[in-house]
């Protein structure tokens, strides 16, 4: 691994446990993170993409085995770590957006004490200065209000302002790695830019290297530097934007372009 390369998978197999018995997932899939880098992953529903991020967050399901493959993150394969171990990395130095904020939000707890007992869980932060950064993060994604919001419940707040309190935790804790798997579907296109924005520039002011899940190329063309395709499980191409935009290689890339609505966003 080079000094840029925060994360490493390399040759990784995901089976799941299925009546019929043992079902191949995820099929051999290697890729590099490098500090700072937006790496978009893309495919059709049902292609690996999600229990490939929940592998890289030691998140898969008990039917999910790894057969094959590590996972670095540094120096440290992740694969390796115990529960508590790999708890201790979640959050702080390897964070994660999914797609529906409400699933990530305890209805029964104000949106402050959500951001505190992350900051106080990976940190040795006084009430106040976690209270004041989190403030600040909660600025920084574009929240209006931010002191009185964290003494709103998450029912109170819209999904898109629910999504930007999500990004303003995660990147409260300046994560090596940031895992955003569909972060902006269920906001509208205007929402979704703005999101998308201020995402890639918290990823760029803290060197945060960002894997994006979408199946919407145009969110990958807007914010990644390189895509990979996945099909079935695999890795079927790698390139950068501009290239898989303007020469895809690989029969399924050609139809994912041709299928996609409307034109490229940058
Ligand atoms: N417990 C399970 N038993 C059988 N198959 C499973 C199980 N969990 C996941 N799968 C299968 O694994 C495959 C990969 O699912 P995954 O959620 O990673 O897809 P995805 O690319 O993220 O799709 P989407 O874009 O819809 O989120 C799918 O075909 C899914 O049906």
């Amino acid at each position: 691994m080079d000094n840029h390369t925060v994360l490493s998978v390399d040759h990784l197999h995901i089976s799941v446990s299925t009546p019929q018995g043992m079902k191949r997932i995820v099929n051999d899939v290697s890729f590099q993170l490098k500090k700072g880098e937006v790496l978009g992953l893309v495919g059709a529903s049902g292609s690996g993409k999600t229990m490939t991020c929940l592998a890289v967050m030691g998140l898969l399901q008990e039917s999910a085995i790894i057969e094959q493959g590590t996972i670095h993150l540094g120096s440290k394969n992740l694969l390796q770590l115990n529960a508590n171990q790999m708890r201790s990395m979640r959050g702080k130095d390897l964070a994660v957006i999914m797609q529906n904020p409400m699933s990530a939000f305890n209805p029964t707890i104000t949106i402050g004490k959500h951001f505190m007992e992350t900051l106080r869980t990976h940190t040795s932060f006084s009430r106040k200065e976690a209270h004041e950064l989190a403030v600040t993060y909660l600025a920084k994604t574009g929240l209006p209000h931010p002191a009185k919001l964290m003494d709103q419940y998450p029912f109170q707040l819209s999904g898109g302002m629910l999504q930007r309190v999500m990004i303003a935790i995660a990147m409260s804790m300046q994560p090596a790695v940031l895992i955003a798997d569909e972060p902006t579907t269920a906001l509208d296109s205007v929402h979704q830019v703005q999101l998308l924005e201020q995402m890639y520039e918290l990823c760029q002011e803290q060197e945060t290297a960002m894997l994006l899940v979408s199946h919407d190329l145009g969110v990958i063309a807007y914010m990644a530097d390189e895509v990979m395709v996945m099909n079935h499980g695999s890795i079927v191409e790698k390139a950068s934007v501009a290239k898989l935009f303007d020469q895809p290689e690989h029969p399924y890339t050609c139809m994912l372009l041709q299928a996609r609505p409307g034109t490229r966003l940058s």
